[in-house]
């Protein structure tokens, strides 16, 4: 269980994130929404280390949260566009391997294996040694995921990940972002613009307005009008 209490971000005098408290299971996909500024990025830099909150904590199965323990989704655009997809999964998982394998950019064999495996997961099976520039918009953002599972996080984190995608391209990636969530028992959140693919993959909806969490609710428990409020309103 994630369990997320009274985080509080501020920038200035503005509260990005304000009094925050929810918790997330395992083996589920939760949906971020909420109006530009709301505070998405922030609470999902929090939750990744990237950000340290004025107040609250972030606990994972009672202890406090490592950075090690979640992964960001990188966005495509981040990807080395020269480097085969493989070489791209694999620099995902340098932040775990000793500092003289990372500056020489070496990798064990056991790391090759995973990075495959995590290629596979995103269904790029056989795409390992392709360029990453030569990939599309869909294949790319598969490929930024596999490299945040190569961190073999507990937590996986995703801000906007099919924001450049077209409809059903977009739906193809976070359909297999659900799956890898599930099959693996990862605690899921990604934060997303579109409540029509909202539905077809979110487990929860958490909803911030102005840094607060205004909306925690089950998908079951949400009816169509509701899931439209939450993301208009
Ligand atoms: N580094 C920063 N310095 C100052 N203010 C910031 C910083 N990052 C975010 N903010 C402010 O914090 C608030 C929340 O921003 P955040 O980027 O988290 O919102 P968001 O919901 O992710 O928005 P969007 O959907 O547009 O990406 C906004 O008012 C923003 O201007």
């Amino acid at each position: 269980m994630l369990t997320v209490s009274g985080l509080e971000k501020r920038y200035d005098d503005v509260a990005a994130v304000a009094d925050v408290s929810f918790e997330l299971e395992p083996g589920s996909l939760a949906v971020l929404v909420g109006r530009s500024g709301a505070g998405k990025t922030t609470l999902l830099r929090c939750i990744d280390g990237l950000e340290r909150p004025d107040s609250g904590s972030i606990r994972l199965a009672g202890e406090p949260l490592e950075p090690t323990d979640a992964a960001l989704v990188f966005q495509s655009g981040a990807l080395l566009d020269n480097k085969s997809a493989l070489e791209n999964v694999l620099d995902g998982g340098l932040a775990r391997e000793p500092v003289w394998r990372e500056l020489l950019g070496w990798h064990t064999p056991a790391a090759k294996r995973a990075a495959i495996e995590r290629l596979h997961a995103v269904d790029l099976a056989g795409y390992a040694d392709r360029r990453v520039g030569d990939l599309s918009g869909g294949e790319r953002q598969r490929v930024g995921i596999a490299r945040a599972l190569q961190q073999e996080p507990r937590v996986l984190l995703a801000d906007e990940p099919v924001a450049s995608l077209d409809p059903a391209t977009a739906r193809a990636v976070l359909e297999r972002l659900a799956a890898v969530v599930r099959r693996e028992n990862l605690i899921g959140l990604v934060s997303l613009h579109q409540p029509r693919l909202a539905r077809e993959v979110a487990d929860r909806y958490l909803g911030l307005s102005d840094g607060r969490l205004t909306v925690n609710e089950t998908a079951t428990e949400m009816d169509p009008d509701r899931i439209a409020e939450v993301y208009h309103g």
